[in-house]
């Protein structure tokens, strides 16, 4: 049987090759404009120039290949944007990639267009990116599959692809919570033999399919399963940075689902600057309590899948949450702004399973519990705001003095 990532250390080159050629095909003149004089130019642009500048518009022959060797081979669950996304990008990076989709017609439109015309219509993906809506096909013998499915779809895609695992990693790319559970936890459930990560970070599906630049987090206690990921999808335009906190960098890219629906409605009450920078701070402080409470490092959420993630959901017209939230505020009912936004928006069932778990466990979140009052107990904002700035003296950040010790020696 074939060993999990056994052609992972001859990738790079395969790698950095196809990712200049599509650099110089595409950005050429762009990418000379930024290196020519800018000592700020990336070392990687650089390298990638001086390597591959004589071979602009020179196609590629069999030579250009000897010496490499298969690229990594994955498959990407799930068609809407963050799934085609990425499969693009580990496409144009060299990878052999798949994307599954559950939808045959969309599968044969997108062989023949190779756009994405329900979540990515303004794109062509990568030429090379194969598509597959049969499941066996798509998963077996792949070194990694990538699930960018829905949580509410996730236990059941993996129950799925579960008779053809053998020796494939799989990474939960779904910013979401089951109830009571995590991805990474049912993955365990459902697959209790594979090496898993999880990947998450600010990374807004149009925003990378436009090539703008960002990074993410691989979170996995295999070293092994961070670099095969690393390899698979760093380039210049996307920066796969690493850490073993599964937990903390998990629940960083579900939280702030919730958050962003909160700023998308302050968004909509034309709140101001400081407020907004309020909301966000308070929000980080919630987020890493609550992780805290569920075993993360709470120095993860300072990171990218963190305080990362949370500026750029909460800050973005994009981001599907903040989308619903400013519907809300604008005074949609829930039922109208999840149909007219027409995309999946996690948060709205993430503020549910926190609310619940947190009134449970006895965690203090007022931000969630605020947003589950407006929303689900049709509460008026205004109050409910009044009521958060009314929560009497708190310490600004616990890790560093506990709340207990605000006005100790007036007790
Ligand atoms: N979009 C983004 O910018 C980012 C999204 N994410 C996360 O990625 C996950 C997926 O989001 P995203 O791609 O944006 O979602 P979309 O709403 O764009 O698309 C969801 C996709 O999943 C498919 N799907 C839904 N349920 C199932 C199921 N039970 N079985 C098989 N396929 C299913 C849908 O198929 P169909 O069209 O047939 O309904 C569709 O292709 C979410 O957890 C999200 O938080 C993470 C980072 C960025
Ligand atoms: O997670 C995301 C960006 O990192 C996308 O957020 P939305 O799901 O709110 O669009």
């Amino acid at each position: 049987m074939k060993k999990p990532l056994e052609n992972l250390n001859h990738l790079n080159l395969q790698n950095l090759k196809n990712e200049a050629l599509h650099l110089t095909e595409n950005f050429g003149d762009n990418l000379e404009i930024l290196h020519s004089g800018k000592e700020k130019a990336s070392k990687l642009v650089g390298e990638l120039l001086q390597n591959f500048k004589n071979r602009k518009n020179k196609p590629q022959t069999d030579d250009d290949n000897k010496g490499l060797t298969v690229p990594l081979t994955m498959t990407f669950l799930g068609g809407g944007s963050f799934g085609t996304a990425m499969a693009n990008l580990a496409s144009r990076n060299g990878c052999d990639a798949t994307l599954w989709v559950r939808d045959k017609r969309t599968v044969k439109a997108m062989q023949k267009t190779h756009i994405n015309k329900k979540y990515l219509p303004d794109f062509k993906l990568d030429k090379r990116l194969k598509f597959s809506h049969d499941l066996e096909e798509a998963v077996k013998g792949k070194d990694i599959i990538f699930v960018a499915i829905p949580s509410s779809g996730f236990r059941e895609i993996l129950q799925k692809i579960a008779p053809f695992i053998t020796s494939q990693v799989v990474i939960s790319l779904t910013k979401g919570k089951e109830t009571f559970a995590l991805m990474s936890e049912i993955i365990k459930e459902e697959l209790p033999n594979v090496a898993f990560g999880v990947m998450s970070g600010p990374n807004l599906a149009k925003e990378i399919m436009n090539n703008m630049p960002t990074a993410t987090v691989i979170a996995s206690e295999s070293e092994a399963v961070r670099h095969a990921v690393q390899v698979a999808l760093h380039g210049a335009f996307f920066r796969v940075f690493g850490s073993d906190d599964v937990v903390g960098v998990e629940l960083g890219g579900a939280l702030k689902n919730i958050y962003a629906i909160a700023m998308g409605m302050a968004g909509a009450y034309e709140v101001g600057d400081n407020t907004k920078a309020m909301i966000l701070t308070r929000a980080l402080a919630e987020m890493s309590r609550f992780g805290v409470h569920a075993g993360a490092n709470p120095l993860t959420f300072l990171g990218l899948s963190g305080v990362g993630d949370l500026y750029a959901t909460c800050a973005s017209p994009l981001s599907r949450n903040y989308q619903v939230g400013n519907m809300l505020g604008k005074g949609l009912s829930l039922e109208q702004a999840v149909k007219k936004l027409g995309q999946t928006a996690e948060g709205i069932n993430t503020i549910q399973q926190v609310h619940e778990k947190a009134s449970k466990d006895g965690i203090y979140m007022p931000i969630t519990h605020a947003l589950y009052d407006i929303i689900f107990n049709e509460q008026a904002p205004f109050g409910v705001a009044l009521d958060l700035m009314e929560k009497g003296f708190r310490s600004d950040v616990e890790f560093v003095m506990p709340h207990d010790k605000v006005n100790e020696d007036l007790k």
